[in-house]
């Protein structure tokens, strides 16, 4: 809730939202080149924090008319990656352990935990048991960024080919499916696979790729008090015990319709949460406006 968050609304920006050099105290200084290339005003080590940010940053591109999806203009989009990037690597690097509240694990699949909701994007917590494996999905023209909180997860992006493509071999996790409007047959096929540590972050979209993200069979994952996986690892996992792995997701804007991708099949439906612990109402978080 937000009255258990040390949150402030963030000081006035300038005219291009970005934080000048007047703005940083000394100590913010000693904090490294990171402030000057993104302009945000803390690193952020709650979620309180860290969502107040990413409202600025997904905001400031608005107010430049700038539109938020996968075909969003280049520059705009290297801008707002830039820092979306450094916040949830800093938030995922020295958080202070504060979603682990809003972290439950299920016999049965991964969970999702839905944290923030707003027009602009959407923040979850995703809580992986063991070597549980989304399908192979898109991610409706949004833009995806995972941190890993804990633990650690494999990603694997696919490409669709043609079923007569000309393969030395047919790659070990291909198969065959429809295409996104449930027509043609393609071949989908792995291209690459990323092993995601506790503070890594991934970007991904449509345009670049389908994947899908599994957590890991057994090893040490969320079960210590610290806020990243080094932490927790250091805490002591059980190493036979399947791992508990979390990562944080952010979509923007919020991803309302999804395809999943299965031999012989592409389904559509809507993403459901398992809770919905929300930060806060929503009112309270637009008390500052761009
Ligand atoms: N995009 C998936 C999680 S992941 O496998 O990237 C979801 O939101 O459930
Ligand atoms: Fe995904």
């Amino acid at each position: 809730m937000l009255s258990s968050c040390s949150w402030t609304p963030p000081n006035a920006l300038n005219e291009n939202n970005i934080f000048s050099e007047n703005d940083l105290t000394d100590s913010d200084h000693s904090s490294g080149d990171l402030f000057s290339i993104t302009g945000f005003n803390s690193w952020p080590r709650d979620l309180c924090t860290l969502v107040t940010e990413l409202t600025l940053a997904f905001k400031a591109e608005l107010a430049a008319g700038n539109v938020l999806n996968n075909r969003q203009d280049p520059q705009s989009f290297n801008r707002l990656n830039a820092r979306v990037h450094s916040l949830l690597q800093a938030y995922s690097q020295g958080n202070c352990g504060d979603w682990r509240r809003y972290a439950a694990w299920s016999e049965h699949g991964y969970l999702r935990h839905l944290l923030w909701t707003a027009e602009e994007f959407e923040l979850m917590v995703l809580c992986w048991k063991g070597d549980q494996t989304s399908r192979v999905h898109n991610h409706a023209d949004s833009h995806c960024w995972l941190a890993v909180l804990d633990g650690e997860v494999c990603e694997t992006q696919y490409q669709p080919l043609a079923p007569d493509a000309q393969l030395r071999a047919v790659p070990h996790g291909s198969f065959l499916t429809r295409n996104s409007e449930g027509g043609a047959v393609v071949r989908l096929v792995p291209t690459s696979s990323t092993l995601m540590q506790a503070g890594d972050v991934g970007y991904i979209n449509d345009r670049i790729a389908l994947h899908s993200v599994g957590g890991c069979k057994y090893g040490k994952g969320a079960r210590g008090s610290g806020g990243n996986g080094r932490a927790a690892a250091e805490s002591g996992g059980d190493v036979d015990e399947p791992a508990l792995s979390c990562t944080l997701h952010l979509y923007c804007p919020p991803i309302r319709r999804v395809r999943t991708f299965e031999a012989g099949k592409v389904c559509e439906y809507t993403p459901g949460f398992s809770s919905r612990n929300c930060l806060a109402e929503p009112e309270e978080w637009y008390m500052y406006e761009i």
